[in-house]
């Protein structure tokens, strides 16, 4: 369905107790930022009944103030600190020279491979700055800060990242995910490391499957594309079809000497992480080295594609069990023809849940795909091995037979029922403004085996979440109507709101969380994640349904939820 005639945008500021969105998940998103920008605070108005909530941002000075006097806890260095960090010393001396033994002579060439993609974006720079010299008339002009900043400033940084290769990549996609850690312009330019990993040449693509397959190409496929569907960081893809059956396959394959590269690069990162918290024990409460350690850890699973398979395999699995074949699907693996560097799966053929106008071409209410979508991932976290930790637009489709088509399963998560317990709880005090119930909940996520005030854990939350004030919403509103209909055009609403709020938001309560000792599991911030990618798509796909209350999804068996603010 084309868009046509109007597209209106305004913009609109509310003051105290206005009413702005029902969408509660906005709310969240997980970063570690010792230091917001703006500290959030956010309350939901009896969203059972009317699903709204008002909001307030502070000022930065004000959320200062007030985070200091309420939460801040004195961080005087003290002669015992001093000793700490000596005694440290040899550790990290003896960590860095292990690390770089492991790293072996791949470092040397990252080195090399480093040096000269610096040199590249500096002969870009230079061109860019000789042009705008020459370009000079006789009145001086500025240089412009992107020039002064030189290879910092964000298109160099990110040109440099490119040139670097996969790590860079990951990692720019994790700054363009990070507003509160970084600043507004390196998010947005970062957003273009998205997806924009130049192709390689199918020469190679082919010895790669020619190797892993032990076999000529021909021996098991009729035809393999060499024009790649997608090309990312780690992986590139190219449709094919199988010699024995004649299916519709696509090959996942693993770009060349990805691993090493891999290996080398977070090596690096990791010894100058371990460097500065060294330095710096103030980075030491963001858990810097804790951070690179994941961003390690989750990057190697991805290039082992046995683990996708495996992945995949019990997401199929949990689909039959449950009787869910008819509304959702994951591609079939091909294991005669997959190995750790390649994947032969089968191809599915859909659109992604953000593009409203093919779903809604291929089905009569998109509402209930995404109710489907919900009511189909939520079961994964408790019925599943694993949950699909990635569900971007791109991995996750509504597919032509109007199912919904879970893809790429290389991030994927688990929760231990015990914090998904606690999550429930989590969830249902949020709706509620139940804040002792949100407290328990916390604590149990975040155990610490320490006593710990829940009253008092309970008043600060609180505080947090009534000191509400304005936010900056823009409302988008759109017509369509259909190429052959003259009927009245159909009006849909979404409210976007500023995400470097709702992630600060967040942070204010991982912050209070952490005053009273609490340090929440990995899990529990990919979960948030998902959360926030799946109220995206609600807000497109269905803007009057609360997606934690409405009596068609199972969200942490929400009938329970109603009733219940205690742990089983
Ligand atoms: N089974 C499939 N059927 C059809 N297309 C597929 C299939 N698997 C992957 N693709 C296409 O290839 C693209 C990249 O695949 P995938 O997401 O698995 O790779 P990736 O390297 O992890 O990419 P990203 O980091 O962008 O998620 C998908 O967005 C999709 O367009």
């Amino acid at each position: 369905m084309a868009a046509t005639g109007m597209r209106m945008r305004m913009r609109m500021r509310t003051g105290v107790g206005a009413t702005v969105s029902r969408s509660p998940l906005l709310l969240f998103h997980l970063h570690l930022n010792p230091r917001p920008r703006f500290m959030v605070v956010a309350r939901s108005m009896h969203s059972r009944k009317s699903n709204k909530i008002k909001v307030k941002v502070l000022s930065q000075s004000q959320s200062q103030s007030q985070s200091q006097s309420q939460y801040s806890q004195s961080q005087a260095p003290d002669a015992s600190l001093i000793q700490e960090r000596l005694n440290e010393l040899p550790r990290l001396v003896e960590d860095i020279l292990q690390t770089s033994i492991n790293t072996g002579p791949r470092g040397a060439v990252r080195l090399v491979q480093g040096v000269q993609a610096l040199i590249g974006v500096g002969t870009e720079w230079i061109n860019d700055f000789s042009q705008s010299q020459s370009q000079r008339t006789d009145a001086p002009r500025p240089i412009s800060n992107q020039l002064q900043l030189g290879l910092l400033s964000p298109p160099y940084l990110r040109s440099l990242f490119e040139r670097m290769g996969a790590t860079y990549i990951k990692l720019g996609q994790f700054i363009a995910s990070a507003p509160t850690l970084f600043p507004a312009e390196y998010v947005e330019e970062f957003q273009k490391c998205f997806d924009r990993a130049p192709p390689v040449p199918f020469s190679q693509i082919e010895a790669i499957i020619r190797q892993e397959l032990q076999r000529p190409l021909d021996a098991v496929y009729q035809y393999v594309d060499p024009v790649p569907i997608a090309s990312a960081s780690i992986a590139q893809v190219h449709s094919a079809r199988l010699k024995s059956s004649g299916q519709e396959v696509v090959i996942k394959v693993l770009k060349p000497g990805i691993e090493d590269i891999l290996v080398a690069d977070l090596n690096f990162i990791y010894v100058v992480s371990r460097i500065l918290e060294f330095l710096n024990p103030e980075l030491r409460r963001t858990s810097l080295v804790g951070i690179v350690k994941d961003i390690k850890e989750s990057m190697l699973e991805e290039v082992d594609f046995r683990k996708e398979a495996a992945n995949i395999e019990a997401f199929r699995r949990y689909i039959e069990t449950m009787g869910l074949e008819r509304q959702a699907k994951a591609p079939f693996v091909y294991t005669h023809c997959s190995t750790k560097r390649i994947l032969t799966m089968e191809r599915l053929y859909g659109v992604p849940l953000t593009d409203l106008d093919s779903i809604t071409s291929l089905v009569p209410d998109p509402e209930l795909t995404i109710v489907t979508a919900l009511n189909v991932w939520f079961g994964s976290l408790i019925s599943c091995e694993s949950f699909h930790a990635d569900v971007h637009a791109g991995n996750l489709w509504l597919l032509r037979d109007g199912r919904i088509g879970f893809l790429d399963f290389g991030i994927v998560g688990r929760i231990s029922p015990r914090t998904w317990a606690a999550m429930e709880v989590f969830l249902a005090s949020f709706a509620s403004e139940d804040y002792e119930a949100m407290a328990s909940a916390l604590i149990e996520m975040g155990a610490t085996g320490k006593d710990i005030d829940v009253a008092a854990f309970a008043r600060d939350l609180e505080k947090i979440f009534s000191s509400i004030q304005e936010l900056d919403t823009e409302i988008v509103i759109a017509t369509r109507r259909g190429p052959n209909s003259n009927s009245a055009a159909a009006v849909s609403a979404n409210v976007v709101v500023d995400d470097r709020q709702m992630n600060a938001l967040f942070l204010d309560l991982v912050r209070v969380s952490e005053s009273y000792g609490l340090r929440f599991p990995r899990e529990f911030a990919l979960l948030m994640k998902q959360l926030l990618y799946f109220d995206r798509y609600t807000r497109l796909l269905a803007p009057n349904m609360n997606m934690l209350q409405d009596d068609r999804i199972t969200v942490v068996s929400n009938r329970r939820m109603r009733n219940m603010n205690t742990f089983p």
